[in-house]
């Protein structure tokens, strides 16, 4: 198998593991998880329920239900489309958006098969059995009849089909178990990124491409809210998402403006307002550029729809943003670059690209060092390899990854310091 083959069919498959990061500014409700895994146990009919623990306080590993559970094949199927498909391989239900193909002789409650429509062919109000490709990844109750989600006069919305057990054997979680706020379902590579940039009270700290709001709520928490965080997005709706993110995990510290991070350093370095963009030189102690990026390292990834001449498209982006969060760090102040994608352009290359064109920035290591090193012979020394975090399917015996890191999203970290004005 090649490279590429491994990489391909690593990316087909979801994550084993289900992370929940934990709001360290409220209490957690553990038992609330104890108990719904139980109820699930008893639905399920099978003996002890999935191994959860903290990795860290802000991090709270669930496994899989154990692989002797299997159910017969159901008399009905239903079929969702690829980003529901994945969902549901995930630990989600069937939204009624999703679904494409429904029979019409369905009861409601009744356990059904879940498939995901692989070829793109399958047509949304499809009625009898599709023959077409498609991919088992679950099953589940159906809540919904066809009249609810294909009638012309229905917006369909809500639970479609309750899952049960996905096939990836996944429990079937999410934040609702807990009280808001309490948790966030977060990849275990975002969170690494946040203790990457390890906020602390009274830093003056820059998320460049803030929106949902997931790392920005997180660097809030690690500070004790205590640190001074600017969010930027490009848009007043996303803007918005922040600011609902940062109210509902209680960051009080964030402050959100919409606002396009490529000229986001003001070429006055008199202008005195630091608390808004533009900024001047050399304005932050920390900067998180979080970069829009191709995604290609979502699992599982059951529809890569991206043109070859979109992916060549995001390193220029990148390049803009970090040149411009390259002026306004101060100097020995941290940057921390990240993407959850897996081409060569969008990381090491980046790193590559900006050791060369900017002398006043050092690669330091993104520590914690969880992920593996990144990729041989495409532009970084073996040192500089071990200094940046690649998560994926590779194995490097220049640092060995343990599953839990390895068996994730893929993903990318590097992390830099400023040694002397960008200007010298
Ligand atoms: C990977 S997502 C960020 C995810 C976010 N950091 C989190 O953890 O929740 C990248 C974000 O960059 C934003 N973005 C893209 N171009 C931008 C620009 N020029 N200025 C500011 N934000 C931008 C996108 O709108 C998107 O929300």
């Amino acid at each position: 198998m090649t490279q590429n083959d491994s990489l391909k069919n690593w990316l087909l498959e979801p994550p084993k593991y289900t992370i929940f990061r934990i709001n360290k500014l409220m209490e957690l409700d553990i038992v609330n998880l104890q108990n719904y895994l139980e109820e699930q146990r008893k639905e399920l009919n099978t003996n002890s329920i999935p191994k959860y623990y903290f990795l860290k306080p802000d991090c709270l590993v669930i496994e899989q239900w154990p692989t002797t559970l299997s159910f017969e094949k159901s008399k009905n199927e239903v079929i969702v489309d690829p980003l529901c498909a994945a969902a549901v391989l995930r630990g989600a239900h069937v939204y009624a958006p999703g679904v494409l193909g429904l029979p019409t002789n369905c009861d409601i409650n009744e356990r059904i098969d879940i498939y995901g429509s692989m070829d793109g062919q399958c047509k949304r109000g499809h009625k009898v059995k599709y023959d077409g490709n498609k991919q088992y990844v679950g099953t589940g109750f159906l809540k919904m009849l066809r009249y609810h989600l294909f009638d012309k006069a229905v917006q369909p919305s809500g639970i479609a089909i309750q899952t049960l057990l996905p096939a990836s054997r996944l429990p079937v979680l999410n934040e609702t178990i807990f009280s808001k706020g309490q948790v966030l379902l977060q990849n275990l590579p975002s969170i690494i990124a946040g203790w990457v940039v390890n906020a602390q009270p009274y830093e003056f700290i820059l998320d460049m491409c803030a929106a949902p709001g997931n790392k920005t709520t997180h660097l809030a928490e690690m500070s004790n809210n205590k640190a001074v965080i600017i969010a930027i997005d490009k848009t007043i709706q996303k803007c918005a998402k922040i600011q609902q993110t940062c109210n509902k995990q209680g960051a009080t510290c964030v402050k959100a403006y919409a606002y396009d991070s490529t000229k986001i350093h003001s070429g006055d370095d008199n202008n005195n307002n630091i608390m808004e963009p533009p900024f001047c030189s050399n304005s932050f102690n920390k900067i998180l550029l979080d970069a829009p990026c191709s995604g290609l390292g979502q699992r599982p990834q059951l529809n890569n729809i991206i043109s070859p001449k979109m992916l060549q498209s995001y390193k220029f982006v990148q390049r803009k943003l970090f040149d411009a969060a390259v002026k306004i760090l101060e100097i020995n102040g941290k940057l921390i670059y990240s993407t959850c994608t897996v081409t060569v352009d969008e990381n090491e290359g980046m790193v590559a690209w900006a050791l060369e064109k900017f002398p006043c920035l050092k690669l330091i290591p993104a520590e914690p060092l969880y992920g593996g090193p990144g990729l041989p012979n495409v532009g970084l020394s073996d040192k500089e390899r071990l200094m940046v975090q690649r998560f994926g399917p590779e194995d490097d015996e220049l640092r060995p990854v343990e599953d839990i890191y390895k068996n994730t999203i893929g993903f990318f970290i590097a992390a830099f310091v400023k040694t002397k004005d960008h200007n010298s």
